[in-house]
């Protein structure tokens, strides 16, 4: 029972969400910064990690090897809230060096949305909201479970974007494991 809810909920996700300029947008950037807390970072790491794989730079925001962002960098964001202390902190950080920001949550009236170039809204809602029709899931989760999914198809239309093939990603999986 629990199982369809939550299933007929992601489906609130549109299936059109990754247009051309967001496929460029990560075709260009050289270098990707890669910031949530929580479980919003937790599900925003498996897409790092595939952005690895897709070739990219990507470096998870937090981890002790991280090197300074640029002007040239582009920071990803997944915030249900958009109000979330750290993450306003390195979206203003990010900003002053004139980083490109591409923020993931749940609405554009935020903190972060307002210092973003690129906003996807992706299904569920903000942690801070009071339990509404949106979602039956507590807090951030339908939001938190749509990133890894978001990340994941973002992932086979880039590949299908640029042909890049399993064998290529398979090639840049790590092998420290
Ligand atoms: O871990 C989380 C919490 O359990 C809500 O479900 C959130 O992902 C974390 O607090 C970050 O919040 P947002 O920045 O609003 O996504």
């Amino acid at each position: 029972m629990n199982w369809q809810t939550v299933l007929t909920e992601l489906a609130q996700n549109v299936d059109d969400m990754n247009d051309e300029a967001l496929l460029g947008l990560v075709n260009q950037s050289e270098r990707i910064f890669l910031a949530g807390a929580g479980r919003s970072g937790l599900a925003l790491k498996s897409f790092a990690m595939r952005l690895t794989q897709l070739g990219k730079q990507a470096f998870v925001v937090g981890e002790t090897t991280i090197p300074a962002i640029t002007a040239s960098d582009l920071l990803v964001i997944a915030s249900s809230s958009g109000e979330t202390t750290q993450l306003v902190q390195f979206a203003a950080t990010a900003s002053e060096v004139g980083a490109t920001i591409w923020l993931w949550s749940t609405g554009t009236d935020s903190t972060i949305a307002r210092q973003s170039q690129f906003v996807t809204l992706l299904a569920g809602k903000s942690k801070f909201a009071d339990a509404d029709t949106t979602t039956k899931q507590p807090m951030g989760s339908l939001f938190e479970q749509s990133v890894w999914l978001f990340g994941d198809i973002f992932t086979m239309d880039y590949m299908q974007r640029y042909q890049i093939t399993e064998s290529f990603m398979k090639a840049r999986h790590s092998n420290l494991e």
